[in-house]
């Protein structure tokens, strides 16, 4: 310990007085919680129509999950703490031979989602990092086998090779050439050279992206050809052998000023219909095996091919937990949240996930640590084989975390052996994906494999910088956003419905607060149901002038005054504290509503189809393609429905009923109704009308091509007559 103190730190730890805030509010809340729970069986013991007894035991239970998942939730604010890196001491404790190799892996699936230019500024930001490029490889999985993409990465690799001297040279800091040359960038004779080299290569490979093949006129040399040829006839995306090609190999290629480059390594697994290829765990799988074969850097750090750096020196913040003698041994992955660029001002799709991303992982920083959000993450290769006191070994030893690469990656032997790790059948009785590797299983396979490797004794730690690490792309359609949170629904329900539930399992294994933050977020999709509940039963029964909550003049109204502002206040505090503004908050808490109805619904759903075997949806990409009109909508933060999507019915439904309930419940008032006991009610549908309102705008306003279509207008309407109908016809007594 002596002799350590004297070396500058790291990395500092500091605990945070707000824990003690949070926890007599969550004492005191929970007290409220209780309340309502037992206020609301109350009412359904003294109901005395079956009526209000079945309404009354719906909003218990509807209550009940509420206070689940408000519980659960408290669970990642019981002890906060801050920790700060201190990257510039790096140097002064260790040097920069020391560092350890790093294996970067970029997963890529589909050319026309995933435009291959934007895959390769994600790989030539990582190429261009601060870090000894003989230490560096960079692997890409392209599960879309896709010549396009290849294409783009041979171009790339030429570029890079201007690229990265160039970035050397001017300390620059966007090193992800997009991103640079839509800065402020100084321009000077040399900047000007650069971006004529880059806008030729971009038009280069969006010619033949759009062309859909790689004709022999862009073919360059003998080795490029015999890549290419291997997209023969029969060769697809879903069926095709596998290509391993070394793009750039360190040590023998060099850039323009003769410095070595760091690798590159194209992979496309092998792929046939009969084979599960179990998605990105699955591709994440084959590069762990392909890269051990290659280069077994003992750091993997993994990227979606959208996540592109934006700051070169990441590797130094990651190094600082490391090489900290101080933090544990069981340390196995530092997490960086994930950001994004091009979010319009008040985000309106919520698509930053602040909760999600910055303000739980914070939280969990104090605990065993964040989970995996699946990019940007830099893991110690051990953690894929074992817990840290149970080493599980894979088949053969190429691939243990330990084994020393001792021949060149474009070595025949190693070649074979990359080639035969990647087949589509090698998995076949072995632990990958169950005790190996990523786990399988579920559509969130980084969630669940961080989980899992939670379970197993691993600790992580969450880094997040002022200057965004790594920054991607978020959705800019309503559809897009919600269909992806309905994939992220789907898989989280598969890990809460599973024998490693976190309920049981994780609690066991990683105690209790551990345990329900996971529990947390496996049931993330479940105030569907009391949202539902809540979008359509208090207006409906407003509408028929049936009261089904406190009166304004009873005791019991202060408690449902109390929870509303108590949660909504403190939510909006720590949105606000911990960077956002008030109103990305306030479409933060809408879209939690409109989630309800639509992606939680329809992922809830979903699993249960999937659970009795009728149908059984894949990993639905995210589009990273901007179609010109849709992204201006975007900028100006206009929702864009535009499409028929079967999400867009109930959501328009819900925003019709609330109109009318609580138009009509206000004359039914000014007409002498009972204001004090339908008071909550006319105020749930004024705010859920509130919230409304770009809906009613889409619906009737607006005329340009994200409106809402008609169809859909049509449909919904309907059903809210229906809906209404049938209310009105239920007997009261
Ligand atoms: O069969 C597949 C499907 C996807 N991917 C890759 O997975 C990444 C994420 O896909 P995306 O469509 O961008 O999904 P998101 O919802 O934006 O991704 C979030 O959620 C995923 C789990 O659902 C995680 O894997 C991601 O890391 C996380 O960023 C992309 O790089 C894809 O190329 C594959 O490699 N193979
Ligand atoms: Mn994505």
């Amino acid at each position: 310990m002596e002799a350590t103190a004297a070396k500058p730190p790291l990395h500092t730890l500091t605990f945070s007085s707000a824990t003690v805030v949070n926890r007599v509010f969550a004492a005191v809340c929970s007290c409220a919680v209780l309340a309502l729970l037992y206020q609301d069986a109350l009412r359904a013991l003294n109901s005395t129509t079956f009526l209000s007894f079945s309404l009354s035991l719906t909003f218990l239970f509807a209550d009940l999950l509420l206070g689940f998942m408000w519980a659960t939730g408290q669970c990642f604010r019981m002890r906060l703490v801050h920790r700060h890196v201190f990257p510039e001491n790096l140097l002064k404790v260790t040097r920069e031979e020391d560092f350890p190799a790093m294996d970067v892996f970029i997963c890529t699936a589909d050319p026309d989602k995933e435009p291959p230019m934007s895959v390769v500024n994600t790989a030539l930001s990582v190429m261009a990092y601060d870090y000894p490029a003989e230490k560096l490889s960079v692997y890409v999985s392209d599960d879309g086998g896709s010549a396009l993409t290849l294409f783009a990465f041979v171009e790339a690799a030429k570029f890079g090779s201007h690229w990265l001297p160039f970035c050397r040279r001017n300390n620059v800091v966007e090193r992800c050439p997009e991103a640079y040359f839509r800065s402020n960038y100084p321009r000077s004779n040399e900047t000007n050279q650069i971006k004529v080299m880059y806008e030729s290569m971009k038009e280069r490979v969006e010619n033949v992206v759009d062309s859909g093949k790689v004709t022999d006129d862009c073919i360059t040399n003998e080795q490029e050809r015999q890549a290419f040829n291997k997209w023969t006839p029969g060769f697809t995306r879903q069926e095709h052998p596998t290509v391993v090609e070394v793009l750039l190999e360190t040590g023998k290629d060099r850039d323009i000023t003769g410095q070595s480059m760091p690798n590159l390594i194209y992979v496309s697994r092998q792929k046939n219909r009969t084979s599960p290829h179990h998605f990105k765990a699955g591709a994440l799988n084959v590069l762990l095996r392909v890269s051990a074969v290659l280069t077994n850097a003992p750091i993997i750090l993994t990227l979606d091919c959208d996540m592109y750096s934006n700051d070169p020196q990441t590797p130094y913040s990651m190094l600082c937990y490391l090489f900290d003698t101080t933090i544990n041994p069981e340390l196995g992955y530092v997490q960086f949240p994930q950001r994004f660029h091009g979010l319009n001002k008040g985000d309106i799709y919520a698509s930053e996930l602040r909760r999600e991303f910055l303000i739980n992982s914070a939280g969990l920083n104090g605990l065993a640590g964040p989970n995996h959000v699946g990019t940007g993450c830099f893991f110690s290769r051990r953690v894929f084989f074992g817990g840290p006191s149970s080493f599980v070994s894979p088949e053969i030893p190429e691939l243990r975390p330990d084994h020393v690469v001792k021949k060149p990656i474009q070595a025949q032997s190693i070649l074979a052996m990359a080639h035969h790790v990647a087949d589509c059948k090698y998995e076949d009785q072995t632990n990958w994906g169950s005790k190996l590797g990523f786990r399988y299983g579920t559509l969130v396979e980084d969630f669940y494999t961080g989980y899992r490797l939670q379970c197993e004794g691993w600790r992580s730690v969450f880094c997040n910088p002022n200057r965004p690490a790594f920054l991607g792309d978020a959705p800019i359609t309503l559809n897009d956003a919600l269909n992806q949170i309905k994939r992220w629904s789907v898989g989280l329900l598969e890990v809460a419905f599973s024998k490693y539930s976190p309920v049981t399992f994780g609690v066991r294994a990683m105690g209790p607060i551990m345990g329900h933050c996971y529990t947390h977020y496996a049931f993330w999709p479940i105030p569907s149901i009391p949202l539902t509940i809540y979008a359509f039963l208090p207006q409906l029964a407003l509408l028929n002038g049936v009261s089904i909550f406190p009166k304004v003049s009873d005791t019991w109204f202060f408690l449902y005054t109390f929870l509303f502002l108590g949660t909504y206040v403190r939510d909006c505090l720590d949105f606000i504290l911990s960077g956002g503004t008030f109103q990305r908050w306030w479409n933060d808490q809408r879209m939690w509503m409109i989630r309800g109805v639509t992606s939680y619904l329809f992922g809830s759903i979903e699993l249960l189809t999937n659970r009795l075997g009728i149908a059984k949806n894949g990993f639905n990409l995210t589009s990273k393609v901007l179609d010109g009109e849709q992204s201006k909508r975007y900028d100006q933060g206009t929702f864009e429905f535009g499409v028929e999507s079967p999400m867009f019915v109930p959501l328009s439904t819900a925003a019709i009923v609330n109109l009318i309930a609580f138009f009509g419940g206000l004359v039914g008032v000014f007409r002498g109704g009972d204001f004090d006991g339908l008071f909550v009610q006319i105020f749930v549908a004024g705010f859920v009308v509130v919230n409304c309102w770009p809906i009613y705008e889409a619906m009737v306003l607006r005329t340009d091509k994200g409106r809402m279509p008609t169809k859909t207008t049509l449909i919904s309407t309907f059903l809210a007559w229906a809906l209404y109908t049938a209310a009105s016809h239920t007997p009261h007594t």
